[in-house]
């Protein structure tokens, strides 16, 4: 059996700004500093030792599992980070307000760029000021894997490579894996644990900063579909809230 620990980062500055966010490097707000703290804490009252930690690219991950890793006393750990865990990249609607963008164009259009599976929002142009071409974090990337825009589909076709080759590696060695990473790169992730449809996953919301905790058969599937978060009644109100955003 091994052990797979899932953090979405803290509340970040558009998080609490209710704008589309993606790719674009912004940082944790001071209430998402404190959400990552109290998830390391978290893993610490669980008896949760992570052996290795996964981290996105962006500034608000790697800050996450800075504030989770100090609370629980594990900076020495080792990290690894990839591209391949990033958000979603949402494309033109990066920078844009969710609310004004769901007056705009409607709950139904709204609904469907947030949370289809497989209808991404209209590509970014490369001069647009939230485009990430040229950032030199991607510079290493072949130019034809920087995405534009990006469906759930998307998400979960260029994570799995990096699911089988890095961290299902780290879990067949007997190490517990943090991963440290977004709402739907970790939705991403979670449809494939938990086998989840295509239409049903559109009703799966991940809240930030709470540990969401994986125990996985010899095949790396959930014992306990879901899996369990490490404090399952205010993961439950989160939900709400993620679930709510533009409203
Ligand atoms: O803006 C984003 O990048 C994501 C996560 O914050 O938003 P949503 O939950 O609307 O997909």
């Amino acid at each position: 059996m091994a052990t797979l620990v899932l953090l979405r980062h803290g509340e970040s500055e558009w998080n609490a700004k209710g704008l589309f966010t993606g790719w674009v490097d912004v940082r944790l707000s001071p209430t998402g500093e404190q959400e990552a703290a109290r998830g390391g804490r978290l893993l610490v009252e669980a008896g949760l030792r992570p052996d290795v930690v996964h981290t996105s690219l962006l500034t608000r991950a790697i800050q996450t599992a800075y504030f989770a890793l100090d609370a629980a006393d594990l900076h020495w750990l080792p990290v690894r980070r990839s591209w391949r865990l990033n958000e979603r990249h949402y494309g033109a609607l990066q920078g844009k307000n969710k609310a004004q963008t769901r007056e705009q164009y409607g709950d139904e259009q709204f609904m469907l760029w947030r949370r289809s599976y497989d209808v991404p929002p209209p590509p970014i142009a490369d001069d647009d000021e939230y485009s990430q071409v040229g950032d030199p974090r991607y510079a290493t990337l072949p130019p034809e894997l920087m995405p534009r825009t990006e469906c759930l589909k998307d998400v979960v076709a260029r994570l799995l490579p990096y699911w089988y080759d890095a961290i299902v590696p780290d879990l067949a060695a007997g190490r517990t894996v943090l991963v440290v990473a977004h709402g739907n790169s970790l939705r991403a992730l979670v449809k494939h644990l938990d086998d989840i449809g295509d239409d049903e996953i559109a009703g799966l919301n991940i809240p930030t900063g709470i540990p969401l905790r994986y125990e996985l058969d010899e095949r790396f599937r959930p014992v306990k579909p879901g899996g369990e978060y490490l404090d399952p009644e205010a993961a439950e109100a989160a939900i709400q809230a993620v679930a709510n955003q533009g409203r």
